[in-house]
């Protein structure tokens, strides 16, 4: 796997070892009977017969199906010592966090069957093994860090931090479920060590029981991570590294209330303690049939954060601890079914080795060096052609694994790159660029500044302390119920409706309400085609006969009156200043250029190729009076009213007020002024002899500008574009949406929404969101100094930008008129392939499609 400032990517390029799944080494410890079962004279039930086998002596009186024995990995009883059960059946499996594999030890069993006696003492002969190892390694360069959490009543806190506030768990797409904020530090010494240690047992709930004086009313995970560079590089940043943690795992006991005669406090532990150790035990069960299917791992805080040494790349021992006496055997029986399901389960335990491309390269260059000298040696002393060949081949391969891997580390620069440039990131800040172009590819070519790393074989590195290195399966990808990150198959707008906290704009918290509301509007916006025939876009109409034709309004613009009491036709000088802007179509308007076109500034297609019936200056002149009599106050009385029965193609500033509440005073003075300036504007253009076309041109620019600033809907783009054509007529319709737009921009700027602004920036928070993990996105945030405020609404604006499912069905029918316009041939059945289509790097090239682009934003 190749991994370039958080972005990764896998080759098989067979360095390291692969993952190889193994068993769960489950071994059972049998402690011997304490001294209130002595007084009580308990009798006890089971008998170690050999080291891997337990019998259960109190069967046949029970006549229960319960198998009387059960075989293990190892089996200890009595008098077995902690350094025995550490040796036999902890040791390996801990070490291996040495070699670079994830390592995790459990105890599990009722309460006061031996699980902290055990694990404590494991836990230190594990760590002074690893320190001793880790003296004695001198060819390698260690750093050892230190964490420790528990889990109390389903919450998790820091074992190594005084304050008790709980920690949330975050899902990170990397590392799987890793605590947040969680302390994590460097170990300088043994004595350090055990200082810590110390301070975790202090911290760590303890609460007295009938059965356990002592009894652990959380889990504990003790986690040590340790990272290793080779001497040769040390001290060099792009050293290779292995990597891996071993967690020692002291879970609380099961409890029977009427054993522990607990209540209050210790009934509550009791319970939460009972309820996840149910959840670690279906997931076990589930495991041990195999990792088909849901497995329940976000059930409990214990099963999320254990996830990957349950299933997945991790080496697991399991040591279950029995109490001996009658009175637990039924509970001990409940012990022995938990490991005879952790028997089957299996975990991939992979070598993490984090390789920087130097060292990479190095290794490789090494390797060829030495093969091609054998080769020189080999031709001058007579081999065997077979064996020269088989030389020549092996030399072959690296050059094209290197070659590989150049090609990987660019592709991995180049979608870096992307997303930057996305962000208008500068990138003369990446390492391997000069002056924003890339560097040659070769490995020649790289650079001392070169950060990227080769993850080799399967893992990123890990930098959180409590992370579990897996990948979220498809199936468990749930929405979180503490950290509301995104993910593909979750709608944005459920996480923003449950998870965010409203928008600091009012109203906000009425969002999904009132897009239900909207989306009916927009249902009563789209227009009516068979109703109205205003629409007709004939299926086999090629690019150049889409036919539209304006309004017979247009016509009838002296018949103010007659308009008023017709609302079928939107096209009135009223509704253009009342914005109720809207298209219907008798006559025939041909156009045969690209909108596209004229969004890269083409204004000829506005000239050209457009047959329809203009309006004289006279006309606009007499609609602007009739308008400018109007009374302004019952505008919106009347948009209400015609709303039914009109074809309002869509209205933002109704629609955004709608949703964001947004403050509309001043809007109609404003707007009503955007007649007499229109009138005013058009005297001025004639007396001057200005060019009518090159003020056309800035306007439409401005328009398309405010487009994209306010993210107007496609349909309504294209429908005004359909209608304006350039013509000094149009200047009127063009001061109303250029008025329209401003104070929108400005509403929402004021505002300080950000929501409906910006879905450039939207989609690439999106893209940060879904490519990055947490910390990486606010690594970057912080990088391009993106404050606080604006980070939480970036994510907010990535959320709003799949909201609404309808919303892209209703940019179909624009989209399909784009599609037709540009002559797009490729096929595309639903809204979401046309948009995948239209971002695909192929239509980059496909001018007119790639030109739309901007406008398929809804
Ligand atoms: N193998 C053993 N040999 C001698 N004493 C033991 C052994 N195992 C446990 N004990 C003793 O039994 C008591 C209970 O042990 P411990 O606290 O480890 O149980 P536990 O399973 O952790 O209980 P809980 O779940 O309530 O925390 C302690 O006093 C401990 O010293």
């Amino acid at each position: 796997m190749v991994s370039i400032n958080g972005l990764e990517m896998r080759h098989g390029d067979g360095h390291g070892q692969s993952g190889q799944e193994e068993k769960i080494f489950v071994s059972v410890r049998l402690r011997p009977l304490n001294e209130k079962e002595t007084a009580r004279n308990e009798s006890c039930d089971w008998e170690c017969v050999s080291n891997d086998t337990i019998i259960c002596k109190n069967n046949v009186t029970e006549r229960s199906t319960y198998p009387t024995a059960y075989t293990f990995d190892r089996i200890y009883g009595s008098d077995a010592t902690t350094r025995q059960v550490y040796e036999e059946g902890a040791k390996r499996v801990a070490l291996s966090a040495i070699n670079g594999i994830n390592s995790s030890i459990f105890a599990y069993g009722q309460t006061s069957s031996g699980k902290t006696y055990t694990m404590s003492g494991i836990t230190q002969y594990a760590l002074s093994d690893i320190f001793d190892h880790i003296n004695n390694q001198h060819d390698r360069e260690f750093v050892l860090k230190f964490s420790a959490i528990e889990i109390y009543n389903e919450c998790v806190r820091d074992l190594l931090s005084t304050d008790r506030t709980p920690l949330r768990l975050l899902d990170d797409p990397e590392k799987g479920t890793v605590v947040d904020k969680l302390t994590e530090v460097h170990l300088r010494d043994w004595m350090h060590l055990m200082e810590l240690l110390a301070h975790c047992e202090a911290q760590r709930q303890i609460g007295e029981t009938s059965l356990n004086e002592v009894s652990s009313r959380s889990h504990q995970i003790i986690r040590l991570t340790i990272e290793s560079t080779p001497t040769e590089f040390s001290g060099i940043e792009n050293a290779s590294t292995l990597t891996a943690s071993v967690n020692f795992v002291d879970l609380a006991g099961s409890e029977r209330a009427s054993q522990t005669l607990s209540a209050g406090t210790r009934l509550k532990e009791g319970c939460h303690i009972n309820r996840s150790l149910l959840t670690l035990g279906t997931v076990i069960r589930k495991l041990s049939k195999g990792r088909n299917g849901h497995i329940p791992y976000r059930d409990s805080k214990l099963t999320r954060i254990l996830q990957n040494s349950l299933g997945g790349n991790a080496r697991t021992a399991i040591i279950c601890t029995l109490s001996p006496a009658r009175t637990h055997v039924e509970q001990s029986r409940n012990t022995l079914l938990f490991a005879v399901c952790a028997k089957e389960v299996r975990t991939s335990a992979q070598v993490n080795v984090v390789m920087s491309e130097k060292a990479l390269v190095k290794q490789l260059q090494q390797e060829m060096a030495k093969l091609q000298s054998e080769l020189k040696n080999m031709s001058s002393t007579n081999h065997s052609e077979a064996i020269i060949k088989e030389k020549e081949h092996q030399i072959q391969k690296m050059e094209q694994e290197m070659e590989g891997l150049a090609r990987e580390r660019d592709l991995a620069r180049a979608r870096l790159e992307e997303i930057l440039r996305a962000a208008g990131v500068d990138q003369n800040l990446l390492p391997w660029t000069e002056s924003g172009h890339l560097r040659a590819s070769s490995w020649d070519g790289h650079s001392e500044s070169d950060r990227s790393e080769f993850v080799v074989n399967n893992r990123l590195r890990s930098h959180a302390s409590l992370d579990t290195y897996s990948y979220p399966d498809k199936n468990e990808l749930q929405i979180p119920d503490d950290d509301p990150y995104f993910f593909d198959n979750i709608s944005p707008s459920e996480f923003m409706d449950q998870y965010f906290a409203p928008d600091p704009i009012q109203g906000m918290e009425n969002t999904a309400q009132t897009m239900e509301s909207i989306k009916k509007d927009q249902i009563n916006e789209t227009p009516d085609h068979e109703q109205n025939s205003s629409y007709i876009e004939s299926p086999s109409s090629s690019v150049t006969s889409v036919s539209y034709s304006r309004s017979p309004s247009l016509k009838r613009t002296d018949d103010a009156h007659d308009q008023d009491q017709n609302s079928n036709y939107m096209e009135s000088p009223q509704s253009s200043v009342t914005e109720n802007v809207s298209y219907t179509r008798t006559a025939s308007l041909k156009r045969s250029t690209s909108c596209g076109a004229m969004i890269e500034g083409d204004s000829s297609v506005f000239e050209k190729n457009v047959v329809a019936e203009s309006r004289s200056e006279g006309d606009i002149k007499r609609l602007c009076r009739q308008d400018s009599q109007h009374s302004a106050t019952s505008r919106d009385e009347k948009e209400m009213q015609q709303a039914e029965g009109d074809v309002i193609v869509y209205n933002p500033t109704r629609t955004l007020q709608k949703v964001m509440n947004f403050d509309m005073t001043g809007y109609e003075d404003y707007m009503a002024e955007a007649t007499p300036k229109a009138i005013e504007a058009a005297n001025n253009s004639s007396n001057s002899g200005e060019d009518w076309s090159l003020v056309f041109e800035k306007q439409r620019r401005k328009i398309i500008e405010l487009w994209d600033e306010c993210n107007i809907p496609l349909l309504h783009r294209t429908y005004f574009f359909l209608l304006i054509t350039g013509e000094p007529s149009d200047s009127v319709y063009i001061e109303v949406e250029l008025r329209r737009l401003s104070f929108l921009k400005q509403t929402v700027d004021h505002a300080a929404s950000g929501r409906a602004l910006n879905l450039e920036r939207a989609m690439l928070a999106k893209k940060l969101l879904r490519k990055f993990s947490a910390k990486e996105r606010d690594e970057l945030f912080e990088k391009w100094g993106i404050d606080l405020e604006s980070r939480n609404r970036r994510v907010q604006l990535s959320q709003l930008l799949w909201t609404k499912t309808d919303d892209i069905e209703h940019a179909m029918d624009s989209a399909k008129i784009v599609a037709k316009l540009v002559g797009l041939t490729e096929p595309y059945n639903t809204p979401k392939e046309l948009f995948a289509l239209s971002f695909s790097p192929k239509h980059e090239s496909h001018g007119l499609l790639s030109s739309w682009i901007p406008m398929l934003r809804y």
